[in-house]
């Protein structure tokens, strides 16, 4: 597909590249006006904004469309990029690179352009729509949307269903996420006897970390083995595991009394969490004496959002990607989003960013997406929200 000359570029290609040389963002209230809509800012903690710009629907008793996205996208190795991260530049073929061209600056500015088309058509839906702009989602949502499922701002917008962020597919079909795996980050660390590193000292602690270790990294190679051997699983249906940290030692001759590891486990959502904390902590326990682990993250409510017509939402969803001829993949997200914050406090919630024929790219160097791509998502959601705040009255409006 080649692309237009700047001069006959889409202007929702034009505002969303405009977007992604934006480094620290938050949608600017002007453009609220601009579209016609409500516009609150909500400081969840000092210096946090929570952005939600609002468009009411025609029926206040029910309850609304969330369309959640953040607007912080991961850091750059600048070195290994093509063309400046922070330029928005789009080549002959019409690929825009930017960081956040996937992850998930793209999905904001569709969410916006939808409402914008849907608004100059003249349209009203009985659900109102909101969508929420958040600040942290990349470093766990903490000071975002953690905070602000908390807050009455957020029980006021009363949502009924939420819409947040997916990952791109390189085939034709679009990957829809209805539950997330559980972040658990373990720290290990391990005490022995300290002494001269010429001698063969017992109980020390490298040797029990080790064991620790070579536990950890043989569930992890079970799982990958499960996952290898099973085509219907993918993989957030089963639990990873990484060694991404290790920390200890003052010097080559001195055997340090501790040692840590740092693992970064996520939990698939049908695993018995008691039993895998036990395995844990039984893997320290076998290990030897002073073996112990702490929690930096342990994520304890996963839920899944149903995916067939008992759930109306789904209903709607899917209706509309059939009719468009579009081929869905529900899956388990393997990483976390703001999602899981939204359905823990029982909004059901789907992680959705309409980008088929794209390879996945996102915390990747040459981040991009192809303007057409960008374009068809615009009319994806441009279908989706007419349907989504059209459901008729549920039992949990009322
Ligand atoms: C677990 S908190 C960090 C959240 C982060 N989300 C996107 O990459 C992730 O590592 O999944
Ligand atoms: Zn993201
Ligand atoms: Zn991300």
């Amino acid at each position: 597909m080649t692309s237009k000359g700047p001069e006959e570029e889409h202007p929702s290609v034009t505002l969303f590249r405009q977007y992604l040389r934006i480094r620290t963002v938050q949608p600017k209230p002007d453009y609220a006006r601009q579209l016609g809509l409500g516009c609150q800012k909500v400081e969840v903690a000092p210096g946090y904004v929570v952005t939600v710009l609002t468009w009411p629907g025609t029926n206040p008793t029910l309850s609304s469309i969330l369309l959640n996205s953040h607007t912080d996208v991961v850091p750059v190795f600048k070195e290994h990029w093509s063309h400046d991260p922070f330029e928005a530049f789009k080549d002959s073929e019409g690929y825009i690179y930017a960081r956040g061209a996937q992850d998930m600056k793209c999905v904001s500015i569709q969410y916006l352009e939808a409402v914008r088309r849907l608004k100059v058509e003249g349209h009203r839906f009985p659900r109102t729509i909101h969508m929420t702009f958040v600040p942290d989602e990349e470093v766990g949502g903490h000071q975002g949307m953690e905070l602000f499922v908390q807050r009455p701002e957020f029980h006021a917008l009363r949502a009924g269903f939420a819409l947040d962020e997916g990952i791109a597919n390189p085939t034709d079909a679009f990957t829809v996420f209805y539950s997330e795996r559980s972040p658990w980050w373990v720290r290990v660390t391990s005490t022995g006897r300290p002494g001269h590193a010429s001698r063969f000292m017992e109980d020390t602690a490298a040797e029990k970390l080790h064991k620790v270790v070579n536990s950890i990294l043989a569930f992890r190679e079970k799982e990958w083995q499960r996952l290898q051997s099973n085509p219907h699983l993918k993989e957030g249906s089963v639990t990873s595991v990484n060694l991404t940290k290790l920390e200890g030692g003052v010097a080559y001759n001195v055997i340090p009394a501790t040692m840590s590891a740092s693992f970064d486990f996520r939990v698939a959502p049908d695993v018995d969490f008691k039993a895998f904390e036990e395995q844990l902590q039984s893997w320290c326990q076998a290990a030897g004496e002073g073996v112990t682990l702490e929690f930096a993250q342990k994520w304890m409510h996963p839920q899944v959002t149903p995916t067939d017509d008992s759930n109306p939402w789904w209903a709607a969803f899917s209706r509309v990607c059939k009719d468009m001829n579009l081929t869905l993949e529900p899956e388990i997200m393997p990483a976390a989003t703001d999602n899981r914050y939204i359905r823990a406090v029982g909004v059901p919630a789907l992680g959705f960013s309409p980008m088929n024929r794209t390879p996945v790219l996102l915390h990747d160097h040459d981040e991009r997406l192809h303007e057409a791509v960008f374009l068809r998502g615009v009319d994806i959601y441009t279908r989706l929200l007419p349907a989504l705040a059209s459901v008729p009255a549920l039992p949990s409006d009322s």
